[in-house]
């Protein structure tokens, strides 16, 4: 039966392990942010499909099982395209990592142009927008996630004229100076013209997508609006006051959005409610003895500023005596796969660095720093959100971040205090945390000192707005968002509004 919903995002839904000789599918354990949204907006979504690559020798193509159902959180099923791992290695590990992902980023100098394979993305796109075509209904909606997959609505246009198209990117969308830096910024973006909306997290890479649009493309603005909501529409480094929300390009209407990726509270409070949970939660206060501790989780990733954190939490311990022995920083630095190049620098750095620290501050009874390197149970996880006194989350450039919002929720609006880098996409929705700059080590000491020093009635009051925000803005609401938008729109061609000028 033909899907109503088809969802394509690069990475399949789970880990195949071969168990007594059976296939099981198991919950994914990359620290991947993409993932856990979308299962969790599927979950409630019936005849869907999603399609992703999967890694096969040439023996195992022969009898490659292309559909395969998936039952416990909803039913759907996932259609794989099956990728050589040369193929992959290209398409994923270089292309995309090491071209693109530098640039979205805006770390323009880490861009790698040699090694990247163009025509290789060009056919892994092709075949995602044909499976894709394959297993869409009629009227069906196929939504596509990130970058990997930027030349899908060019060929799923080619394919169904008639398609209904989103696509959502998950990264920061980089100014027009730094974005027209990739070679195939054309290709790129005539492709992202052909879908009915095209979305981001925040104003701000909206904004940088049209003037992307306008300086290569002759597009016109159809409509703009003020900035409204709960977004911050001036006064921070990602803010922004208007939006442009349509473009016109040849025939085609664009629909652009700017609205954020929420988690899923019920998801999180459930389990931290389990029994597992309360056991876990109580074994970890036991062994923190009454010390503080800080959070800070995610990949390992230049982007994510892991050695700005540890650099600042070296200057804490050296100015703050009193804390040694007082305070613990667990830092999850987990690997999104195995060997790629581009983070085998960011990962020495981190170990040395913690090598480092740990070697001039621990004492028999107190190592300040634990380093995980592994993926960690979800369970696990949210354990430590809950009990930690300070979650510090400050990449030097991330399109969301989902970590400063897990940790609101594992709060409960009951104190914590979160430091939020300004250069992720969630300072535009969460004024209340304390907003700090990577780049400057006066702002990150600050942003330490002044969390640890926050009285317990300040940290609750912050942490309640901010609960507040997150339980409203939660994933549900995002993708009914996304959905609304469709249920009267047919893919549109017609020109219905005349442009205005800027
Ligand atoms: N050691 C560990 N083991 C297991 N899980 C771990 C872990 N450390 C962290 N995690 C989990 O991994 C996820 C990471 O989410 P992010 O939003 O930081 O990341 P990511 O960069 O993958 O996502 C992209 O998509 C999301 C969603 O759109 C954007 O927020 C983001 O900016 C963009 O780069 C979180 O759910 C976190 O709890
Ligand atoms: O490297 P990936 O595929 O886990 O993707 C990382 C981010 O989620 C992309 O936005």
């Amino acid at each position: 039966m033909k899907s109503s919903l088809v969802i394509l995002y690069h990475r399949e839904p789970y880990d195949e392990v071969v168990k007594d000789g059976k296939i099981q599918y198991l919950p994914k354990k990359s620290p991947n942010g993409i993932l856990p949204t979308l299962k969790s907006f599927f979950a409630d979504v019936n005849q869907g499909t999603w399609v992703a690559w999967k890694q096969v020798s040439v023996k195992q193509k022969a009898d490659f099982q292309s559909l395969v159902n998936i039952e416990g959180e909803g039913n759907y099923n996932v259609r794989r395209i099956p990728l050589t791992p040369d193929q992959v290695k290209h398409f994923y590990h270089i292309t995309s990592k090491e071209a693109f992902w530098p640039i979205l980023h805006s770390f323009p100098y880490h861009f790698a142009y040699e090694s990247s394979d163009w025509e290789n993305f060009h056919t892994i796109n092709r075949l995602f927008a044909e499976a894709a075509c394959e297993e869409a209904a009629d009227d069906a909606l196929i939504w596509i996630h990130d970058y990997n997959l930027w030349l899908v609505p060019y060929y799923i246009r080619k394919i169904k004229p008639n398609a209904r198209i989103a696509f959502f990117h998950h990264t920061p969308f980089p100014s027009v100076d730094i974005f027209n830096i990739l070679p195939w910024r054309e290709e790129i973006v005539e492709s992202l013209l052909c879908c009915d909306v095209v979305g981001f997290h925040i104003p701000r890479y909206s904004e940088n997508f049209v003037n992307v649009a306008r300086s290569l493309k002759p597009v016109e603005i159809v409509q703009k609006e003020a900035v409204s909501g709960h977004l911050t529409p001036v006064g921070t480094a990602l803010a922004e006051p208007e939006v442009v929300t349509q473009l016109r390009y040849k025939e085609q209407l664009v629909k652009i959005d700017a609205f954020p990726v929420g988690t899923n509270p019920q998801h999180i409070l459930s389990v931290l409610k389990q029994p597992e949970a309360q056991k876990r939660l109580t074994e970890i206060k036991a062994e923190l003895q009454g010390r503080k501790l800080i959070i800070a989780a995610g990949r390992v990733d230049y982007v994510k500023g892991n050695k700005e954190k540890l650099e600042a939490f070296g200057r804490l311990l050296d100015r703050r005596p009193d804390l040694h022995g007082k305070i613990h920083l667990v830092m999850t630095c987990v690997q999104a796969a195995d060997g790629m190049r581009v983070y085998k620098n960011a990962q020495s750095q981190i170990e040395q660095l913690v090598g480092k620290i740990n070697g001039r501050y621990a004492k028999l009874n107190w190592t300040p720093i634990l380093l995980f390197t592994q993926p960690i149970p979800l369970t696990e996880l949210l354990c430590y959100y809950k009990a930690a006194d300070i979650c510090w989350t400050t990449p030097l450039r991330d399109g969301l971040n989902l970590v400063a919002k897990e940790y609101i929720v594992a709060q409960e609006g009951n104190g914590g205090a979160l430091i939020l880098s300004e250069f992720v996409g969630a300072a535009v929705e969460l004024p209340e945390a304390i907003l700090t700059n990577p780049y400057s080590l006066d702002r990150m000491d600050e942003a330490l000192d002044r969390a640890l020093a926050m009285s317990p009635e300040e940290k609750q009051a912050r942490m309640q707005k901010m609960y507040q925000t997150v339980t409203q803005y939660d994933v549900k609401y995002w993708a009914d968002r996304l959905l609304d938008q469709f249920k009267h729109l047919k893919h549109e061609t017609v020109v219905e509004k005349e442009p205005i000028l800027v």
